[in-house]
């Protein structure tokens, strides 16, 4: 089975159709403004109306509130929400109910014990993202380049929710991961860039063939 693709933190044109032509299954727009990979409602927009059919278009928030999810669920078309936060299995719910959309709960992994909050995300979230958890003190709570033990998540297939795995992703190391944790959907920002923030289409194509893609 293919393995599927979310390429994340895409904010120009060419990354689209760069992110398309390598076979992507879901392509993310950070509005986080601190981050490199920051975009506007309106340039989101412009980058959402580019993606054809079949690709999921995702929107990466942090602790938003009712009012921003709303402004941004007007301005632009989307398919689901990332929350990417310190957002509660209530307020995953509570998003998830109010406006309508999937919501895929991102849950950072440093450590054995940190597994047991991907259980307490599974009854609300749609989907689960599996990231290493910020190193204390980052500026991002994610797009860090950062990898966690994989070893860690070797032989579980309990879960009953469909997981990406994330986190210090690269077309060099994509495919170790993907056998070592068995993970069916990845998700890459930084390794795929040739500065923060710049989506480089070779690297786009390199981590797609590393899983045998296109
Ligand atoms: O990419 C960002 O700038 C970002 C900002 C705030 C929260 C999450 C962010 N990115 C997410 O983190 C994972 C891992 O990133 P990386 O591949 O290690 O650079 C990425 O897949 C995004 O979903």
């Amino acid at each position: 089975m293919d393995t599927a693709i979310k390429f994340c933190g895409l904010t120009r044109p060419q990354d689209i159709d760069a992110a398309v032509a390598a076979g992507a299954r879901y392509v993310g727009f950070v509005f986080f403004p601190k981050s490199p990979r920051n975009v506007s409602l309106e340039t989101a927009r412009a980058l959402a109306l580019r993606v054809p059919p079949g690709v999921a278009k995702v929107a990466l928030t942090v602790d938003a509130d009712d009012a921003a999810l709303d402004a941004l669920l007007a301005a632009v078309p989307l398919d689901l929400l990332q929350l990417h936060g310190h957002e509660s299995p209530a307020r995953v719910a509570e998003v998830r109910a109010r406006h309508g959309l999937p919501v895929m709960k991102a849950v950072g992994i440093a450590e054995a014990a940190d597994l047991a909050e991907i259980d307490r995300y599974q009854p609300v979230a749609d989907l689960l993202l599996i990231d290493a958890k910020p190193p204390r003190g980052a500026d991002l709570p994610g797009g860090n380049g950062l990898a966690f033990d994989w070893r860690l998540l070797a032989g579980r297939k309990y879960w009953t929710k469909p997981w990406l795995l994330a986190g210090g992703l690269t077309p060099a190391n994509v495919a170790e991961a993907v056998r070592l944790t068995g993970a069916r959907q990845v998700d890459v920002s930084s390794g795929v860039e040739s500065a923060p923030g710049i989506k480089d289409a070779d690297r786009m194509a390199a981590f797609a063939a590393a899983l045998g893609g296109a």
